[in-house]
This record gives C-alpha cells, structure tokens and sequence, in this order.
C-alpha cells in the first residue's frame, strides 16, 4: 500500500534498473548532503495552536503570477525517460492536472515545446520555468531561452551550482548509461559526434565553468521572461542575486549532488530569508519528504517548496498516475498539518509555529 513518499520511493526504486537507481536516488561522493538534507528537518517540531476553527483550510499561493493548489512546484530534473518511457510529458500532464507549476530541465528527454503542449491538452493552466545551465556557446543558450519564451514559460532558473558537475561516485560504479537510446532535445544540437563521450565530458564539453554574475544583466537582455537563480546557500549569495537584478532564489544544493557537505538546504534557508528582507522571492528544495515538511520550510520563510526525487518516483512508479500520486499525498499531509497545526491560510504558517531541537536536546522557539 503506498501511503507516504518513503511508500512510493520504495515501490518506485523495485522498479528501476539498479543503475538507473543509482542516478536518480544517490548524491555526490559520501552522500552527506543528500542524506542530511531529509533528516536535517527533524530538529525542527511543530508548535500546533488550538481550537482555532480550521473548516476551511485555504492552502493555494500565488507564484508566477497563478494560483496554485498549496506551496509546492516540481524541480527541474533530467533524463526522466529513464523513470518512464512518456518522461516529462506524464511530469507535465500531472502537474497540469494537480494544478502545480513545473520546472524543464535543460536534459529533457522532451523539447519545452511538446512539455507545455501536454499539459496544456489536459486543461491546465500551470506555469513553467526553463531550467538553464551557462553554456559555453551563448548563440546556443540564447536559443534554448528563446524556444522557452516562445513556448510559453514565465521564468528561467539558472542553475548556479553547477560549473562543472559534482563527483557521483555511485553513479560511476553503476556504470549508468544516460544517453543510449534516449535524446535531449534541448541541449543537442552538434552532439552528434559526441556519443560516446561520458556524462562528465559531454557536461564539460557545452558547460561554462567561467560563469559569473555577468551573466543576469546579459539575460535580461535577451529575455522579459522572470529570472531565478537556483542553487544559492548562503545570505552573501541572496544579496548577489538582488544586486544583480535577480527575481527570485532557489535555496538548493541541487539535492545533494554537486557539492557534498555543504549545509542542508533547511539550515540554509533562514539566512537566505534574513537577508531577502522581503525584496526577492525565495523559494527552496532538497530533502523535503512530507506535508510536514513543507509545513517547515514555509514557517521558516520560504515562500514555496521544490521536489525533485519524489517526482521522479512517482514517475517511474505509475507514469502521470504516479506523479499526480505524489502530489496527492503531499498535498493531503500538508493540508491535514496545516488544520492539525491550527492555521487557516499558509500566511498563518509563521516561525512561531515551530521550535528547535539543540544539540543538548532541549527545545527552544524560534
Ligand atoms: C535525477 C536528477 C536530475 C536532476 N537534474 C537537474 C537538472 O537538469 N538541472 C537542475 O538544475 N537540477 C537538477 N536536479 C536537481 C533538482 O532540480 C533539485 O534541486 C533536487 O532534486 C531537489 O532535491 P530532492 O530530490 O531531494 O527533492 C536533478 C535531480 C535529480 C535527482
Ligand atoms: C550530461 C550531464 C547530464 C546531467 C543531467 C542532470 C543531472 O543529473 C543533474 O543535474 O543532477
């Protein structure tokens, strides 16, 4: 019976080729950060409030100018074909139908054009946000950001995290095949004679590791789309982002799989609020598993919550049934710890609500 998302990762992962696994469920090198990032929720407990009549929970939010079912939207990930043959497809018509806005990897298995025309067939109306890596051929990056705009997205996230990529020792030992038999519609024009190359050199080979903050104002010049910076940990990094002109950050560190040891992205979050000051969005991911969670993040500021690995094994578990699954038992937990929590609308979600579990075990408010 899948009841929880630790249910569906394990139904999921049954299911997946033990390299395929490995891709998606493992972190770099030690795997710190991708455990830490899960469990590093668990010093925070909740502080209900009660007898405060919760008959009509209001759980929507506004984000990218649309009205969404509760705080959460889908990360961009890559090769979802390897968790279902439909990919981002079933991803979007989910999403679609869940009414939740959904982040295009740049390593699509699908173009941004066929992703937003499937959900848009079954009736939604979600947005979508164009993930983007700094190339090395900025003729080619203009183009993708172009395709995006055209096809409808409303924001770019530009993953900043990733000058090269993180070292993925259980990926290597895996002997994980990212690109046989499946294409990247997005980033592969001129990869032809590149088949044979790794998933590190092929990432080498069009990635720009000489990024810089330069790249914002250059972006806002070939673009009106919004403009979002994912993967920042620190307050020095927000303020970055506001200098530059940035509309919002994505509190991540890519779920574990770039960088290992650096803070989980939940200790990371209330620094990020504190020097936002309310002048830049901030949104985060990583590690988040349950209602609970997101309950969490949102009282310690954010103003929304990203799952990556959840969807992918809502994925792999069941196609668009499997995410919309996901979907549903993170949205009947939240909604059920918003009413147990005793708050009416997510803006009753505040830092009062939580308190802290130190090192010595003793609880104090935040
Ligand atoms: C298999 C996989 C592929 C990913 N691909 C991308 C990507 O192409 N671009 C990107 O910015 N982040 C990518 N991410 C990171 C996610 O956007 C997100 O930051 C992370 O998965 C959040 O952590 P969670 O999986 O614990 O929810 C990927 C993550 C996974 C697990
Ligand atoms: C050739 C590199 C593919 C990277 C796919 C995305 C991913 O695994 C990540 O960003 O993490």
């Amino acid at each position: 019976m899948i009841l929880s998302i630790a249910d569906l990762e394990a139904a999921a992962s049954g299911k997946l080729p033990d390299a395929t696994q490995a891709f998606f469920n493992s972190g770099a090198t030690n795997q710190i950060t991708v455990k830490e990032n899960s469990s590093a929720f668990s010093k925070y407990r909740i502080r209900p409030r009660v007898l405060r009549d919760v008959s009509n929970v209001q759980t929507e939010i506004d984000i990218l100018g649309k009205s969404i079912t509760f705080p959460l939207c889908m990360s961009p990930a890559g090769v979802q074909a390897r968790a279902h043959p439909e990919g981002e497809l079933a991803t979007s018509r989910a999403c679609s139908q869940k009414n939740i806005h959904m982040g295009v990897s740049s390593f699509a298995n699908n173009s941004v054009e066929d992703i937003i025309s499937a959900g848009r067939n079954v009736g939604g109306q979600i947005n979508y946000g164009m993930q983007l890596y700094t190339m090395q051929d900025r003729e080619a990056e203009k183009e993708i950001i172009a395709r995006a705009e055209g096809a409808g997205c409303k924001a770019i996230f530009l993953t900043a995290d990733s000058p090269i990529l993180g070292l993925r020792y259980h990926e290597k030992r895996s002997n994980f095949k990212i690109f046989d038999g499946i294409s990247f519609p997005m980033v592969e024009n001129g990869w032809e004679d590149k088949k044979t190359q790794s998933h590190d050199e092929r990432f080498i080979s069009f990635n720009s590791d000489s990024h810089s903050w330069d790249e914002i104002a250059w972006l806002r010049s070939v673009t009106k789309m919004e403009i979002w910076i994912k993967g920042v940990l620190t307050a020095e990094d927000v303020e970055m982002a506001i200098e530059s002109g940035c509309d919002g950050v994505i509190v991540s560190n890519h779920g574990g799989r770039q960088l290992d040891d650096v803070v989980p992205t939940i200790d990371a979050l209330p620094e990020c609020v504190k020097a936002a000051q309310g002048r830049i969005r901030v949104h985060v991911d990583g590690g988040i598993r349950s209602g609970a969670d997101i309950f969490k993040a949102l009282a310690l500021g954010a103003e929304c919550c990203w799952v990556g690995r959840p969807m992918l094994w809502g994925l792999a578990y069941d196609g668009q049934n499997g995410v919309e699954l996901m979907i549903d038992i993170l949205y009947q937990e939240f909604r059920r710890c918003m009413q147990l929590a005793g708050c009416r609308t997510v803006a009753d979600i505040t830092p009062d609500r939580l308190a802290r579990i130190g090192s010595d075990g003793s609880m104090s408010r935040l």
